[in-house]
Order: C-alpha cells, then structure tokens, then sequence
C-alpha cells in the first residue's frame, strides 16, 4: 500500500505519515541526538508498542516502555507525575524523546508529559485508533483532565511526527472505531463535504477499518486539521473550529465521569450544536437532519438526557468562553463555520430539549 504524507506547517512543522509498514520512519522522527526513548503506551496493549520498541532498539536507542493505564484513566495528574518520575530515573535529558502509542487518551498525556518535562522535549506520536489518526495525535493539543472538566490542564505542543499505521486498527474494538468516525464526520462538516458524500454511500463499510475508504476517510480528516493547526496552532481563532460539537460533549464526558467514549460525546454535542444553529436562524433543519442520519447511520448516538443544569454549569468553564460569555462553533451551512456567542438561555434550553427525546 502506497504511504500518503500530510505536511502540517507553522513553527515547529513536521510530517504526519499514513499508510502501512510505516514504523521505519521512527527513527528519523526521534533524530540522531537522542539515546534514551522512553515508549508511553497503554497495559493492555504491550503487543501494539512492541513494533514501536523493536524499530527503536534497531536504530540503536536505549528504548524504555513506560505502561500507563489504559484509555481516559491515563490523563490524569497521577498518572502524569508517576511519567515524571519515570523520567528522572531514566535520566532524561533535553536532547532525549517520548514516543507515545496508543489512542487519543494515550497520545494526549505523553504529549503532555514531553512539553513539562524539562519544559519541552521532543514527542513522536504512533497513534493506533481511529479518533487517533484523524485527530488527538495531529495538532499538538496535549493534556489531562480533572475533576472539575475535561482537558483543563494541557499545553499545546506539537509532535516531531506522527506514524499511522492503518494495519494497527485492525484490532480496535469497534464502538472504539465508530467513535473516532465522529471526528471525521466533524471534519467533514466543518470543512470537507466529500467526507460526508463518502459515509452517506456506504455507512457499514465507514463503520469499519476494512471498508474501501478507510485510507481516504482518514487522509481527508488529517488534512483537514492539518490545514487549521498549520494557520492557528494556538487557537487564536480558526482553529476553534476543530471544537464543533465540543462544548456540550466535554460537559457530557464529565457528567459521565470520562466512562463515556469521546467520539460519541461529540456525536451528540454535534446535533447539539446544529440545533442551536437552526433556532438561532442560521442553519436549515434539513442540514440539522443531515446530522441526525449520517452520525445514525454508522452506529453513533444523537440524543442524550441528563440533567440539564448540571450540563449548563460544567459548559461555562469550556475553554472558547471569554469571561462570563459562552462561546458555541456553529454552522452557517456544510463547511461553512461560524461562532455564536453569548446565545441566550432559553435558546440553550430549547436546544437541549431538542436532542433529550
Ligand atoms: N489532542 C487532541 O487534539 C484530541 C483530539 C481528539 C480527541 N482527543 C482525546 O482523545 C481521547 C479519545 O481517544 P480514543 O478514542 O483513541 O480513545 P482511547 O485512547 O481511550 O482508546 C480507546 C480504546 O482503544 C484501545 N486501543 C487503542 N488502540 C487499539 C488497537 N489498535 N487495538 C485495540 N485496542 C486499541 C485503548 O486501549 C482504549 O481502550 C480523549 O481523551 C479525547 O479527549 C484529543
Ligand atoms: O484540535 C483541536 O483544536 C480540537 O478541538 C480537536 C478536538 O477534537 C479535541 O477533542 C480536543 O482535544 C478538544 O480540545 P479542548 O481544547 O476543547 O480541550
Ligand atoms: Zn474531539
């Protein structure tokens, strides 16, 4: 299978590579000054990380794997300080890197745990999920959450590369892989139509890593984000696109006390989102239908009810809020974003009550 190479651009640019038997470009991602690699992956999956370690200890570096717990129970500040001293004992020093394997939740806290340390060393990220590939591992937005919301504590830095191997998702569960559809259907909205065009002919084949546009579904993602983090790494503006679907979903992950998938949180925010648009005048309630079918249509929720106030109140500490005022990415039309801000209260009602049945 031929490799397709995403170039994300900006300060610190590098190169996301897609294809199969990829791992052969690790060592030229870690660089030649490096001698202790320590490897970040999840325990259940030391199978996944033996390929990274092997490529790793061929080039010659002295390869740590650092296991850490598995999914969403990674990013947290326990679990951070525990790579810290990992770290130290390994005596890691400027010139050595952290490569993270796993899914987003792994990716996001071994980026984390690269820009601390020492104020910054090097990342390399080998994502092996679906919402990995196409989102967490591209863009350099790192962190781990607390109690009080979702990713709250972070710092944005950019890998030195990401490897992903599509073979890796072979093995994913597949509400797992569905999930990361979310991310791609957000794309897809937010920037890229075709993607939507190519869930919409063929859902179950979407919904699985051996459909015929599993390659193209997530080159088309990658290049969407590739193309907001390239013009706004640091979230000036554009790149709050990214979080369409966001604000509600994050507050729904906290409800849910991070047991409820990622993908499937943003599935619901997304249709949130939407109606929002379409009660403030902005959005036709065929494109809010469009939501409902495709996100439906690969297996992702659309509707969720819980209480609402408790919704409200996480919503506020959402990171597009400017003080005391909300800030929602809306849609103006397919690929067509925009921002609405400080929407009234009963139009966040009525939104909700829309998406509770
Ligand atoms: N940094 C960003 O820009 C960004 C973007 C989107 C999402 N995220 C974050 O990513 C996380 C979600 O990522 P996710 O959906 O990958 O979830 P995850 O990391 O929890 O992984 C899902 C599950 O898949 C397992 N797994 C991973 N690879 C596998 C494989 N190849 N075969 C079998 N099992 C495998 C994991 O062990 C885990 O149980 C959330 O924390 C979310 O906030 C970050
Ligand atoms: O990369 C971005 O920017 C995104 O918003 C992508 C999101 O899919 C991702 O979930 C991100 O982690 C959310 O960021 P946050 O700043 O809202 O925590
Ligand atoms: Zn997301």
């Amino acid at each position: 299978m031929t490799q397709a190479r995403v170039h994300v651009g900006g300060a610190d640019p590098y190169d996301v590579v897609i294809g199969t038997g990829v791992l052969g470009e690790l060592p030229a991602m870690v660089g030649e000054r490096a001698r202790t690699v320590a490897v970040v992956h999840a325990e259940g999956l030391p199978e996944i990380a033996r390929p990274v370690r092997g490529a790793l200890e061929q080039a010659g570096y002295a390869v740590h794997a650092l296991p850490v717990p598995d999914g969403e129970a990674a990013k947290e500040v326990g679990v951070l300080a525990g790579l810290w001293s990992s770290f130290a004992r390994l005596g890691m020093t400027r010139t050595d890197v952290v490569v993270g394997v796993g899914g987003g939740a792994t990716t996001d806290l071994a980026g984390f745990a690269a820009a601390s340390w020492l104020r910054g060393v090097r990342a390399v990220l080998v994502p092996t999920t679906l919402l990995g590939m196409v989102d967490a591992a591209v863009g350099g937005k790192t962190g781990i959450n607390v109690p009080e919301g979702k990713n709250l504590v972070g710092a944005f830095h950019p890998p030195a590369g990401v490897l992903c191997d599509l073979a890796t998702l072979m093995t994913m569960p597949h509400e797992d892989y569905v999930s990361g559809l979310a991310e791609i259907i957000k794309a897809g909205f937010i920037a890229d139509p075709a993607i939507l065009e190519l869930v919409e002919d063929d859902p179950k084949g979407a919904a699985s890593p051996d459909g015929p546009h599993t390659r193209e579904l997530v080159e088309r993602a990658v290049r969407v984000k590739a193309g907001v983090v390239s013009a706004d790494l640091r979230e000036g503006g554009l790149r709050e696109i990214l979080n369409y679907g966001h604000t509600l979903a994050h507050a729904i992950e906290k409800a849910e006390d991070y047991r409820f998938r990622h993908g499937h949180a943003v599935a619901i925010g997304m249709v949130y989102a939407a109606e929002l648009s379409r009660l403030a005048g902005r959005l036709p309630a065929g494109t809010v239908q469009r939501h409902r079918d495709v996100l439906t249509s690969v297996g992702l929720p659309v509707s969720y009810a819980a209480d609402w106030a408790g919704l409200r109140a996480t919503m506020s500490i959402d990171k597009k809020s400017r003080g005391s005022t909300l800030r929602f990415v809306v849609l103006d039309g397919i690929a067509e974003p925009g921002r609405l801000e400080g929407p009234d209260e009963a139009l966040l009602a009525a939104a909700y009550r829309e998406i509770t049945s």
